[in-house]
């Protein structure tokens, strides 16, 4: 299958400072040319030393730690850095490590609203330029024990790959009522104002 005509414009491929498959798919699928690196920032680290943040203030200082780290090995490069951080009434949740660990986190989300804060950072020249956070919020149903332990034998090992242990694109449909925001929000990439930056920058072809 011949490759779709990139709409990157930029001197080399974008670079994606990040490990997610999510995010490059989403890239991809806009047809922009990407090269992923992995950011090895210590987030844990990053957020122990941001106490005191707000949760959305605490993911656009950590997606702006990720590109900065890889923009400062590639300062000709194009990169931007991303983070997603799940809010329940002002508690932050982490990716759950097991099975055990999502039935905790949709134990406390069921029946609730919670918000996912997406924030990009672009950096050129090797620092970071701008950066920007999309908020989505989604109501989930009321599971119940035997709801969840169904949703886990259906959603399988993926639950860990995201911090509410759901892909919306997958079986997470099931979980919700109620979802205010846009799906590559949702999935961690906020990429209508991300292209808009892009775009204003003179990178995109459209
Ligand atoms: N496929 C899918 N992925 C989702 C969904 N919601 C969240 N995610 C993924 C996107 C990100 O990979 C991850 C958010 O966690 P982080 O912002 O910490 O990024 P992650 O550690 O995965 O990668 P990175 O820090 O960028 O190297 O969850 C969803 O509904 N569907």
């Amino acid at each position: 299958m011949p490759h779709a005509p990139s709409l990157w414009r930029g001197p080399a491929p974008l670079l994606l400072a990040s490990t997610s498959p999510t995010r490059r798919g989403l890239l991809e699928s806009a047809a922009l040319a990407v090269e992923t690196r992995a950011p090895g920032v210590d987030e844990r680290a990053v957020e122990a030393a941001s106490a005191g943040l707000s949760p959305l203030a605490l993911a656009e200082r950590l997606a702006s730690a990720k590109a900065g780290a890889v923009a400062a090995q590639a300062p000709d490069r194009v990169v931007i850095g991303a983070d997603q951080v799940l809010d329940l009434d002002g508690t932050v949740f982490h990716k759950p490590a097991d099975r055990a660990g999502a039935a905790a986190h949709l134990a406390r989300l069921q029946g609730r609203t919670h918000a996912l804060h997406s924030a990009v950072a672009l950096a050129v020249d090797g620092t970071v330029a701008e950066s920007f956070v999309v908020t989505a919020r989604l109501t989930m149903r009321p599971l119940g024990e035997a709801g969840i332990a169904a949703y886990l034998d259906a959603a399988g090992p993926a639950v860990t790959g995201s911090v509410g242990a759901y892909q919306l694109e997958g079986v997470g449909i099931h979980l919700f009522d109620r979802i205010e925001g846009d799906h590559s929000t949702i999935l961690g990439l906020p990429l209508l104002p991300l292209l808009a930056r892009l775009r204003g920058r003179g990178l995109l072809a459209v």
